[in-house]
């Protein structure tokens, strides 16, 4: 039995409503905050989201645009993207009881400050206890209850494993950690590094580039995460490696997706988030503060501001020296 009873999402996008769907199935009371009063109103009647056609929400999930609402719950999940966090943290912290765990499930990394998402929870609500929820899965298999399985860390795994206990089901499968650092860089790297895979499914580089690309990327993930303090084991389990192997072969991925326009020349669709645009720079910044070496996602940041073409950055990837693999 959890003593966690009660659940509010935090963004009523694609992943946050997915997320109130698990958090049913788990046997919880749950709550989806959205932004808009005209948007909640839309979704309680219709009980609807237009970000997951096809998807039905169950009767039990309260639609709200009253933040205080979802203030009173037990656990809190944001679901915004990455770069919106701070501000929906902010504005729950005057509603929010002392000691809630509050789950970012956003995968990033602030730009301009380079914080990860639990440390922006820290930094808006002091008084909460950070956590984070990332891994291999799509809203829309979420929400259908489809099998997925992601990664759930807490700093306090006793914390992490209770949390586990309320949102998991037979469906939606957390397996906890202590490891934050370790899973916030996964979540935050695979994005960016599935718009270097979309690129080369784009550019029709063939299978063989493509497992290339992927494997070397995971090469800098891990790197990274080893210079953050993330351990080895995180890193290769389902939010850094599970998380990258669906993200860099999926066309259901929005990073793939946006990848594979550039790949083509074509403008990405610019109303479906592509999450890795916006940590590309920030991730390099990071890399570059722990002397880490990331030529993937060095190649997709110069790419996205114009610093290169694409033919260039490929070309630049492909003349590197060769060295030992490690
Ligand atoms: N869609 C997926 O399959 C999926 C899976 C795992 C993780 N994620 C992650 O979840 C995050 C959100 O992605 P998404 O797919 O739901 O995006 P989305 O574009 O479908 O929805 C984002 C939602 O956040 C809301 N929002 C933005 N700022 C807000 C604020 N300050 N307060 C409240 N709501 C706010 C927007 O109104 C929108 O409804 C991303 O970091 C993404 O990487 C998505
Ligand atoms: O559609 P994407 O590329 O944002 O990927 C969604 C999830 O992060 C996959 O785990």
């Amino acid at each position: 039995m959890t003593s966690f009873n009660s659940v509010a999402v935090i963004g009523a996008g694609a992943y946050g409503t997915a997320l109130a769907c698990a958090a049913v199935r788990a046997g919880r009371d749950v709550v989806l905050y959205a932004r808009s009063a005209d948007g909640a109103a839309q979704m309680q009647a219709t009980r609807n989201n237009p970000k997951l056609p096809g998807v039905s929400l169950d009767s039990s999930i309260g639609v709200t645009a009253e933040i205080a609402a979802a203030g009173r719950a037990d656990i809190v999940l944001l679901a915004t993207p990455a770069q919106n966090l701070r501000e929906a943290a902010a504005a729950l912290a005057p509603h929010l009881e002392p000691k809630t765990p509050v789950v970012a499930c956003a995968k990033g990394i602030e730009r301009g400050t380079h914080r990860f998402m639990t440390e922006v929870i820290a930094e808006s609500i002091p008084d909460a206890i950070p956590a984070i929820l990332s891994g291999p899965n799509f809203a829309d298999d979420v929400a259908r209850g489809l099998p997925t399985a992601v990664t759930l860390a807490a700093r306090d795994e006793k914390l992490a494993s209770d949390l586990v206990q309320a949102l998991g089901s037979s469906t939606f499968r957390p397996y906890h950690t202590s490891d934050v650092r370790g899973v916030e860089i996964g979540g935050a790297a695979k994005n960016v590094l599935a718009i270097a895979a979309g690129i080369v499914v784009g550019r029709q580089l063939g299978a063989s580039a493509l497992a290339a690309l992927t494997t070397r990327g995971f090469s800098e993930l891990a790197r990274l995460g080893r210079a953050c303090g993330a351990r080895s084991e995180t890193l290769a389990g389902l939010s850094g490696l599970g998380d990258l192997v669906l993200s860099c072969s999926s066309p259901q991925s929005r990073n793939l997706a946006f990848g594979i326009a550039l790949g083509r020349g074509e403008a990405p669709n610019s109303d479906k988030l592509a999450e890795g645009e916006f940590t590309a720079p920030v991730l390099i910044e990071l890399a570059a503060s722990q002397n880490v070496d990331m030529p993937v996602s060095n190649a997709v940041a110069a790419i996205l501001n114009g610093k290169v073409t694409i033919d260039a950055a490929i070309e630049g990837l492909l003349t590197r020296p060769f060295k030992a693999e490690e």
